[in-house]
């Protein structure tokens, strides 16, 4: 199968005050086109780190070194134009709070129709037009009034369809989405999850699907990548992982998440 993203030897430190701290160590591994890469570990093992490392969006206190290979391109030498080309229409980003990724002083329309000009070279009436597709592609009800809201008037999951939907009308080769049910309220969780269970089966869209939560990654990854303390610890295909754990972290996981249903259960009887 065709790589699409390939990782070698990447390694993160931070500096401060010329004290380095590793924060990523050595870590190698690539995305297969049109498969779900799960990226789990608990909080601080270094998964939104990696990612961000991989698309240039660390600041200059974080020394990278090793080599991330998109389609021919080495990311972490290529300039930083060719990094917001890709990064806006080849990688998209899903992150954990979309509040955060929009503009609050602005209506939906606005922010969705100038990423579509600016990503995909169209008018503004076309924009508009792609907007309401979008949302409507999204299963959103009354996405006309949607577009005219403001993002403080929107649900959390809410925002967050409009964040996948927005990405997913870019058509990147790329999604990656960093904990992105995290600031979404629970009855919408589920829906959200649709949303990126149904992006695998419906677009020609590689992904990295990050969470610290074993159930989210099971779900919908084809491969899994467990990490810790910045470093792999296990890797393979999800369900063989999953069934055949050889890592101690692996298990304490998924005997973790056991423990959790178990509990769940036992209190919804
Ligand atoms: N801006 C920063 N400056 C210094 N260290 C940082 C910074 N951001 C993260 N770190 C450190 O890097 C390590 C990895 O953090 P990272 O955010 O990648 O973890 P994570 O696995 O994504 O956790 P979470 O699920 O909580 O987001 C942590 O030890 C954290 O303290």
């Amino acid at each position: 199968m065709k790589e699409i993203l390939k990782v070698n030897h990447l390694e993160v430190h931070h500096m401060d005050h010329k004290v380095s701290t590793n924060i990523i160590s050595d870590i190698s591994f690539s995305l297969e086109k049109n498969r779900c890469l799960g990226i789990v570990g608990e909080s601080g093992s270094g998964k939104s780190i990696t990612c961000k490392a991989i698309l240039g969006l660390l600041d200059k206190d974080f020394h990278i070194k090793g080599e991330v290979i998109f389609n021919d391109i080495h990311l972490l030498k290529a300039d930083k134009r060719k990094i917001r080309q890709i990064r806006g229409k080849e990688i998209s980003m899903i992150l954990q709070n979309p509040m955060t990724s929009f503009d609050p002083l602005y209506p939906i329309q606005e922010q969705m129709t100038e990423t579509f000009i600016e990503n995909l070279d169209i008018s503004k009436k076309e924009a508009l037009g792609l907007s309401l597709k979008t949302l409507e592609n999204m299963n959103i009800l009354h996405p006309k009034d949607v577009l005219k809201k403001y993002p403080h008037q929107l649900s959390g999951g809410m925002l967050q369809r409009v964040m996948i939907g927005t990405a997913l009308t870019l058509k990147p080769s790329i999604i990656i989405a960093d904990e992105p049910t995290t600031a979404v309220d629970a009855i919408n969780v589920a829906k959200v999850m649709k949303e990126f269970s149904g992006i695998k089966e419906k677009h020609n869209t590689s992904m990295i699907f990050i969470s610290h939560d074993l159930g989210a990654v099971a779900k919908i990854s084809d491969d899994i990548l467990v990490m810790k303390d910045g470093k792999i610890v296990e890797k393979g295909e999800t369900q063989y992982v999953l069934r055949n754990p050889r890592s101690e972290h692996t298990r304490y996981l998924i005997n973790t998440r056991k423990a959790l249903m178990d509990k769940f259960h036992q209190i919804v009887g």
